[in-house]
């Protein structure tokens, strides 16, 4: 399995924030998207996950290979911790919601509503679906936010575990998770410069004419 793109350009919006970015991750290898606040991290990921389609540029797998871990937890807030878990598994198709309880130690806590989790555990719960999509590639913002260092260590354990397995995972993270055959890209190498932002929304263009 390998992961490309080429010479792809993102837009957050009507801006076109990232042009000529060219990467590929293999199977069992992880990618760290380092940069400063606003660089394009998240904007380049969402295009990775189809959220916002590539203003241009190719992308060598299908979006339905990606599974997105965002900022937002996306937790269903009414359901049961249990309850969540196997409406993604249902969802992906995988079923067993057990090595996502064991990864992420939610045993404990399988009867709780999701609104009723500390931020920690809502975002354990969330990670822990990655396990349940079956996709090959994680592409992941900021994963550890809100968790400890007891529970920083259980979501490199997962992403090692996947890596394993022959997936790919793809993480902007500003601190050291230690994975410590990640290779690192610099996603402010990509900033586009002003002639690369549309001067026209097509979409929009197209609505209005
Ligand atoms: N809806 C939008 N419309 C226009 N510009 C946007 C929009 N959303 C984000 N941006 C801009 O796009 C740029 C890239 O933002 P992005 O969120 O991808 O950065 P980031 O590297 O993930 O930052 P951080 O480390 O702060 O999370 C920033 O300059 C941001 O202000």
């Amino acid at each position: 399995m390998e992961f490309s793109v080429q010479n792809l350009a993102c837009r957050r919006g009507p801006v076109t924030v990232l042009s000529d970015v060219c990467f590929s991750v293999s199977g069992g290898e992880a990618l760290i998207l380092r940069g400063p606040n606003g660089a394009g991290k998240t904007t380049l990921l969402r295009c990775l996950a189809g959220l916002t389609p590539p203003v241009s540029g190719t992308l060598n797998t299908s979006c339905d290979d990606v599974a997105y871990a965002a900022h937002a937890d996306g937790l269903k807030a009414q359901l049961s911790v249990a309850e969540n878990l196997q409406f993604w598994a249902d969802i992906f198709g995988t079923g067993d919601i057990r090595p996502a309880v064991e990864a992420f130690d939610l045993g404990d806590l399988l009867t709780r509503r999701a609104q009723d989790l500390s931020a920690g555990q809502k975002r354990r719960l969330s990670l822990s679906r990655l396990l349940l999509t079956g996709r090959p590639v994680w592409a992941l913002d900021e994963p550890t936010v809100s968790l400890d260092t007891e529970n920083v260590a259980r979501f490199a354990a997962a992403v090692t575990a996947h890596l394993d397995a022959g997936g790919a995972a793809i993480i902007a993270t500003h601190i050291d998770l230690g994975l410590p055959a990640a290779r690192v890209l610099d996603v402010g190498q990509f900033k586009a410069t002003r002639a690369a932002a549309p001067e026209s929304d097509p979409f929009l263009d197209e609505a209005l004419s």
